[in-house]
């Protein structure tokens, strides 16, 4: 058994994200002990039948005491509200880290609740599925997949490379990014994309009413894909959109305006305007491709749990 890289990590909010990071601290050894919390009592009794964390506590305070790492799991939204709860009980010289889907949001909302002497690095797993709470976790979610470290401005560079040893002990591929980066970058890959999907789902089930189910019955891969995105949480979702507007709202503009100029070329039957336009974007999913990045899909659509 290697040397664990924390004493003892506390999980705050025991969802996807949570119960992957405790099922590979386990794998590897990384952690001497895992306490956990949720705000639910259904989600605390799931956790203790499944022997998800060493400890499940009744309150946020008493799952980071004593803590040298703690993982805020909860949406963005939560997390300025939750770091308020903790900051009293937090270890000094703890190191504070989250998951969020959003950055900047989070940092602002942090930060300020925490005491002098508590080192703050954000992260965030670009890896999940569309499943959510205790029982979806799985111990290789995050394996060749990549975490972003987004060191805040005075963050001990100590602090860092702990946190980074961590994500690699749980198999993941890490880098660092500046947070506004990071809110724009995941607008294009991640954000927008959830959001066309969910549009795409609602308006195919608007159209099922009229075409008696046969938009789902007879739906093939790329819808598919579009129904299994849509299907993710609902509170998270939320959170990121609301958390991250000014990046997302920049994407859609700019894909609403590509959409318009495609919509015109099929109305117009500007053929060549079309066979230009795939041809560019085939070219950039072969160039993934032969970069070795095309790590996206064998995780997606593992794990169980509610949707
Ligand atoms: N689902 C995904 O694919 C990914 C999610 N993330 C981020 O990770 C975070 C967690 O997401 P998931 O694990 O998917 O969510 P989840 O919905 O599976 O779990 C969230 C947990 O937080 C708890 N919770 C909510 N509000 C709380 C509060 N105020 N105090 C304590 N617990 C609270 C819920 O009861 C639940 O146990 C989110 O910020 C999300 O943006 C990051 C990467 C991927
Ligand atoms: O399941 C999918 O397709 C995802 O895109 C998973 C995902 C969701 C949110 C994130 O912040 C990172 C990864």
């Amino acid at each position: 058994m290697r040397t664990p890289v924390y004493n003892r990590v506390a999980l705050i909010g025991l969802g996807l994200i949570a119960s992957s990071m405790f099922w590979a601290m386990k794998r590897g050894g990384l952690a001497g002990e895992v306490t956990g919390y949720a705000k639910s009592a259904e989600s605390r009794e799931t956790a203790r039948r499944i022997g998800l964390c060493d400890r499940v506590c009744e309150s946020a305070a008493e799952a980071v005491e004593g803590a040298d790492l703690v993982v805020l799991c909860v949406p963005v939204g939560a997390m300025g509200a939750v770091a308020a709860d903790i900051a009293p009980s937090l270890m000094p010289g703890a190191t504070v880290t989250d998951v969020g889907s959003v950055k900047r949001h989070v940092i602002d909302a942090v930060t300020p609740h925490l005491p002098d002497g508590v080192h703050f690095v954000p992260a965030h797993p670009l890896a999940g599925t569309e499943h959510s709470g205790p029982e979806s976790g799985f111990a290789e979610l995050f394996d060749n997949r990549w975490s972003l470290l987004v060191p805040v401005e005075g963050s001990d560079p100590e602090a860092v490379a702990k946190l980074r040893a961590l994500w690699e002990g749980m198999g993941a591929n890490v880098d660092e990014m500046d947070a506004d980066h990071h809110d724009l970058v995941l607008a294009v890959t991640s954000h927008a994309p959830h959001l066309i999907a969910y549009t795409m789902v609602g308006v195919a089930d608007d159209l099922r009413r009229v075409t008696d189910s046969e938009v789902i019955k007879y739906s093939a891969a790329g819808f598919r894909d579009f129904t299994r995105i849509a299907a993710s949480d609902p509170t998270m979702w939320r959170d990121v959109f609301l958390t991250n507007k000014d990046a997302t709202l920049e994407i859609l503009g700019r894909f609403t305006e590509e959409l318009f100029a495609l919509q015109r070329a099929i109305r117009t039957g500007d053929g060549e305007q079309l066979h230009d336009y795939f041809t560019r974007t085939r070219a950039i999913r072969r160039g993934i491709i032969e970069a070795g990045q095309d790590t996206a899909a064998p995780n997606f659509g593992r794990g169980g749990g509610k949707e």
